[in-house]
């Protein structure tokens, strides 16, 4: 984005502003203008699910500072306040917690992602990192999400903290994505390297994270439930930041906090469908046939409170009112938006050209078939909160500019090996897409970004494209389809235009999967 900031300077400067429709100053720069607002919101969905303000949301002392305060529920601080967590996101949480309940907090152990440290100091990320004198440990392990040696010392220290913990205190535990690498802690006789061969099989056989997780849930000591059941008898209070769609707290991480309601036939059903249970490793056999009939019974969870403290859903709630500032009809589309990133590119690109006619009134744009085409494809998406019909509608109140909302996970079946992100990825089939259709006049511009910064292994967070991408990726020797053709997304962005229509924002500090806005703007 630093090159958006060359070229237009006053606006990447100027505060949020309401539109000059029509203007001329807005018509020659149509592209950039849109583009930087694009940004703008971007930054604060983002900045709505930072550490600082969701513990600030989530918790409170009362001004005499004995009682902590979480959603409506109260309890009472005495030097009994413990910390552990696990996550991308957690250095940032962790230190925001330690600057709300700092004098509180008598001990913490967190696990975090290895270099993070470092990076948010590289990136003057003060904010992120915790006091130099901490009384909370921090280990930094699982490199490329992968538990290792280090995620395992950290878990141990984890579970050794809870352990210690009497009836009179409470543990607050911090959780975000990628916390089940953060937290291995595999049964015996699995072990480390049994337990890592296993979920990377899953995972590269197509395995969800739901399935994953319920596989490493039944294999670990501490996921789906056994770090409140290693925390009992002390109150229990986790506040979780959702990388998962829906937000279910039983897979965000593995549920450590959650009672697991799986059995060993739905782990073997996992095992079947991917193919693996033939060639279990002996541990794991003995471990899943020991899993029912568990001599401490069913566990249950009475003395811990989950709170979702961060999700996609309220990413996208806060651009959407960002959107109305600046005088967009607004409408959050799905925080669930999952399947195959083509079909998803397809989605947007019928639904920019649907919603365009809708909003010009004009004759140029989408038939009745493409109208068709969109709910149907909408159908086979099967994202469960859509709000398609009501979007339309909106969109046909407007007749102004209009940002349509959504956010999610599409998966990308890797068939090359170029360099690319699930965003970046999303960002350039949309660009063709709205290329080959008819949108009638219409500004028409989408961006894609990974919340956390990190669009899959790029420094880029997403990128944003317009109807002009493929014609103009042409004229400057660019083939869009040959880029596509090997998950090539990152090179084609960096050389296109310069590589103004990259999005880049840095490590954020948090991790609410993806956001997607299109923008169309009657001319
Ligand atoms: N060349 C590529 N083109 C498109 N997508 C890619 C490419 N390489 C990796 N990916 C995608 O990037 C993702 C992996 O990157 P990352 O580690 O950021 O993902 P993650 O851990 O699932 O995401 P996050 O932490 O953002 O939730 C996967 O979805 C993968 O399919
Ligand atoms: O850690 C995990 O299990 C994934 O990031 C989902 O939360």
């Amino acid at each position: 984005m630093a090159a958006v900031l060359q070229v237009l300077p006053c606006l990447a400067r100027a505060p949020l502003r309401p539109l000059l429709l029509g203007g001329a100053v807005v018509r020659l720069a149509s592209g950039m203008a849109l583009a930087e607002q694009a940004r703008q919101l971007f930054e604060s969905a983002v900045g709505a699910v930072l550490p600082g303000p969701m513990l600030h949301r989530a918790l409170s002392l009362d001004p005499g500072g004995g009682q902590l305060k979480v959603r409506d529920r109260s309890f009472q601080l005495r030097q009994n306040l413990y910390l552990v967590g696990f996550g991308k996101a957690v250095l940032g949480m962790a230190a925001a917690a330690e600057e709300l309940l700092g004098q509180h907090l008598v001990q913490g152990v967190i696990s975090v992602p290895k270099g993070i440290r470092a990076a948010m100091e590289h990136a003057g990320k003060q904010e992120m990192l915790l006091k130099p004198h901490s009384c909370v440990q921090v280990f930094e392990g699982a490199e490329d999400n992968l538990p290792d040696r280090d995620a395992l010392r950290a878990a141990l220290a984890i579970r050794q903290l809870a352990e210690s913990l009497t009836a009179d205190d409470l543990l607050l535990v911090l959780i975000s994505g990628g916390g089940s690498a953060l937290l291995p802690a595999p049964i015996p006789p699995v072990t480390l390297e049994e337990k890592q061969t296993l979920t990377k099989l899953l995972a590269a056989r197509g395995a969800n994270i739901q399935e994953l997780n319920t596989i490493r849930k039944a294999l670990s000591q501490l996921k789906g439930g056994g770090l409140a059941r290693a925390a009992y008898p002390a109150q229990v209070v986790s506040l979780i930041l959702s990388d998962v769609v829906g937000d279910p707290v039983e897979v965000i991480a593995s549920g450590p906090t959650v009672a697991s309601v799986h059995n060993v036939q739905d782990c073997l059903h996992i095992l079947n469908r991917y193919g693996l249970r033939a060639a279990l490793p002996r541990s794991v056999k003995t471990v899943l046939a020991r899993s029912d009939s568990d001599p401490h019974g069913p566990h249950t969870c009475g003395h811990v409170l989950n709170v979702i403290i961060g999700s996609n859903a309220l990413a996208l709630a806060e651009a959407q009112r960002q959107a109305e500032a600046l005088g967009y009809q607004a409408v959050v589309l799905s925080a669930a938006m999952q399947g195959d990133v083509e079909s998803i590119a397809r989605f947007y690109g019928l639904l920019a050209q649907v919603a365009g006619t809708c909003l010009t009134l004009a004759g140029a744009g989408a038939s009745a078939e493409e109208a068709e085409q969109l709910h149907e494809l909408a159908a086979e998406l099967q994202l469960p909160d859509l709000q398609l019909k009501e979007a339309l509608e909106a969109v046909v109140r407007a007749r102004g500019p209009v940002c349509l909302l959504a956010g999610g996970e599409p998966t990308v079946q890797l068939q090359g090996s170029g360099k690319g992100g699930r965003n970046q990825e999303l960002a350039l089939r949309v660009g063709v897409e709205l290329g080959r259709r008819p949108l009638g006049p219409v500004d028409v511009l989408f961006l894609s970004g990974g919340t956390d910064g990190q669009d899959g292994p790029t420094e880029a967070a997403g990128a944003w494209v317009m109807p002009e991408l493929a014609s103009q990726a042409a004229a400057e020797g660019l083939d869009v389809a040959t880029f596509l053709s090997h998950n090539d997304s990152h090179t084609f962005f960096r050389c296109f235009r310069g590589g103004v229509h990259l999005l880049h924002t840095g490590l954020t500090g948090t991790n609410v999967m993806d956001a997607h806005l299109l923008f169309l703007r009657p001319r």
